[in-house]
């Protein structure tokens, strides 16, 4: 399935609810293993950039995300792109989800550097959001090591109410009824 977006699609507009250019965006949630700050979570972190829509991230490649010897595991460079693109439509709209994720791996990332990564919305249609990011070795304008194209499709909060782990859902104020209507619901 394609994640081209259409010719005529909308430009991506600022929430105006978004936190301003160069503030640290919030994670996505406490637990979130991109940039929640638990243990074994990559540790993504966020800024929103100079012109209010992209994202800049952060993520220190260290040892325990090592693929080959001494080398970033793709997988990790592809939650890491996930995590920072599915930041920088934060700055635009609301939750959604990762539908579909391409990625180029460019250059071997060593344990111990630095990537930057650079995200934004290119387009948005209806639920649909294209976004796209770079991440950098060691500088903003760094060599690219990889770069990802992606599809999110905005979601209600029912999403994650009739999918996710009662005890989670609990953990962040659901009541056992809402997360049952929320199952029960066509
Ligand atoms: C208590 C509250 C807690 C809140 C916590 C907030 C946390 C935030 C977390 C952030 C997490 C961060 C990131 C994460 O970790 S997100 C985690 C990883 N992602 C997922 O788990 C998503 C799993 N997938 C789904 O749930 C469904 O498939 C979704 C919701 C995505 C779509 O199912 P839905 O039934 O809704 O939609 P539809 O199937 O009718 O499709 C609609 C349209 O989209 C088009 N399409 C669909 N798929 C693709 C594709 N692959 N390529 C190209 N196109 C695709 C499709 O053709 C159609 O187009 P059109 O025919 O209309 O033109």
């Amino acid at each position: 399935m394609s994640i081209e977006p259409p010719a005529d699609a909308a430009a991506p507009q600022r929430n105006p609810k978004a936190p301003p250019p160069g503030e640290r965006t919030t994670s996505h949630y406490e637990g979130c293993r991109g940039c929640g700050d638990v243990p074994g979570s990559l540790r993504v972190r966020s800024w929103v950039g100079d012109d209010g829509v992209s994202v800049i991230s952060r993520f220190d490649v260290l040892e325990e995300h090592q693929g080959a010897p001494g080398l970033l595991h793709g997988g990790m460079l592809m939650t890491a792109l996930d995590d920072a693109l599915g930041t920088a439509y934060t700055q635009v709209t609301r939750s959604a989800v990762t539908a579909r994720l391409e990625t180029d791996f460019r250059r071997p990332v060593p344990v111990g550097s630095t990537l930057w990564l650079r995200s934004r919305v290119d387009a948005l249609v209806g639920r649909k959001i294209y976004v796209s990011g770079e991440a950098h070795l060691g500088e903003l304008d760094g060599e690219v090591a990889g770069t990802a194209r992606a599809l999110f499709l905005e979601v209600g909060v029912e999403h994650f109410l009739r999918h996710g782990r009662p005890e989670d859902l609990e953990a962040l104020g659901a009541s056992r009824e809402v997360i049952e209507a929320a199952r029960t619901a066509r």
